[in-house]
């Protein structure tokens, strides 16, 4: 055991960083060099001012989704690295990267993208971005040395090479502890925390009763809502979704249902505010996330079937209207051998929103 920090601690120190609105130095194979990066939504101007002493120009890199939007050309495909004009400050960085005021001032360009050399950092500066919950746009300058600049500033330093398998892949969840938590559903309520060992958020399966592991149980994965779930919202359904699977768990005296912390369909809180905010511009469910420069689903089902398989089951019954929780579950090895739909809290403020589901999210009527 080494004293120094492995790969994904070392992403846990680079996502606190970014939050801070730190710069974190990137490392990438053979061509790609080495660069600095800066989060587009934490950029003060005196950090700005800094990364324009140094060689090059910068790029601000952002999703294609985002640069569709801003009619800017996504050379690289899946994003574009608009070069950063002269006179650009931090508060063009961030209209670029944030569409609250995309109606009100559309006017940005023209935006230059990059076409020559490689996007390699770029699109691990837009992920790490991600990863940190924060808009998914990166300011990037190239480094001839990155890892003497690295020292030299005591910045973090994150090599390409080892971080992109550890970004895709998910780590084991291990179960922190459990204790009983009588509910109005059910008397026989468990809690589980369960926790990665990479700083990442964690999340908790509800056992309602003590359901057969040899047999399919009855289960939900429910992604956090804390405008819904907690505070009664009005513009979606999870809250009554949240209540109605415990209950129907309770009523049956067995379930288990998977609380996973992917706030606003994984692009945490503060993004899906910003998706509200463009929703009361007219903008629907999944044209806001796509503004936003996100996918409409940025959720990783998978982690549901690992919680699973630690508390030991095989096969479920799952609780869902949504056939890529189904198909997510199969892929990692949980038979789904039924789906129970689970309809309820439809209403005035959330129709237009569970119809864009049904008509662009493949969600089941
Ligand atoms: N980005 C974004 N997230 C939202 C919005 N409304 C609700 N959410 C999030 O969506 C998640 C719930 O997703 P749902 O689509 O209701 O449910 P589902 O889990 O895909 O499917 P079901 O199993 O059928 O309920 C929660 O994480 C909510 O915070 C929104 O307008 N934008
Ligand atoms: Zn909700």
């Amino acid at each position: 055991m080494s004293l120094e920090p492995d790969i994904a601690e070392l992403l846990a120190r680079a996502r606190a960083d970014l939050r801070m609105g730190v710069p974190v130095v990137l490392s990438g194979e053979g061509a790609e060099g080495g660069a600095l990066m800066l989060a587009a939504e934490t950029l003060r101007s005196g950090r700005l001012a800094d990364l324009r002493a140094l060689d090059g120009t910068p790029a601000l890199a952002i999703t294609a989704r985002r640069a569709e939007t801003l009619k800017a050309r996504p050379y690289d495909g899946d994003l574009a690295r608009i070069l950063l004009p002269a006179d650009a400050d931090s508060d063009w960085v961030r209209a670029v990267a944030d569409p609250a005021d995309d109606l009100r001032a559309p006017m940005k360009g023209p935006l230059v993208s990059a076409r020559e050399g490689s996007a390699g950092l770029h699109r691990l500066a837009i992920t790490l971005a991600k990863s940190a919950r924060l808009l998914p746009a990166a300011l990037v300058q190239g480094l001839a040395d990155p890892r003497g600049f690295a020292a030299e500033n005591r910045l973090t330093l994150i090599e390409a090479a080892s971080a992109w398998p550890h970004l895709s892949e998910r780590r084991a969840m291990e179960e922190v502890v459990s204790a009983h938590l009588p509910t109005e559903a059910a008397l026989n309520t468990r809690l589980h925390i369960f926790r990665p060992d990479d700083g990442g958020e964690e999340h908790y399966a509800v056992e309602i009763g003590r359901p057969d592991r040899n047999a399919p149980v009855l289960a939900r994965l429910h992604s956090a809502c804390f405008t819904g779930d907690l505070l009664g919202s009005l513009k979606c359904d999870c809250g009554p979704q949240l209540r109605a699977a415990m209950a129907q768990m309770g009523t049956e005296g067995a379930g288990v249902l998977l609380y996973l912390n992917q706030e606003g369909r994984g692009i945490g809180l503060a993004n899906k505010m910003r998706a509200y905010s463009l929703q009361d511009q007219g903008f629907d469910t999944v044209e806001a996330n796509h503004r936003l420069g996100f996918e409409d689903d940025e959720r990783d089902f998978r982690i549901g079937a690992d919680i699973l398989k630690a508390l030991g089951f095989r096969s479920v019954r799952l609780l869902t209207n949504n056939p890529a929780k189904i198909a997510m579950m199969e892929q990692t090895g949980i038979t789904v051998t039924e789906r129970v739909p689970l309809h309820v809290g439809e209403g005035e403020f959330n129709r237009a929103y569970l119809a864009t589901k049904i008509a662009k999210s493949g969600h089941l009527p």
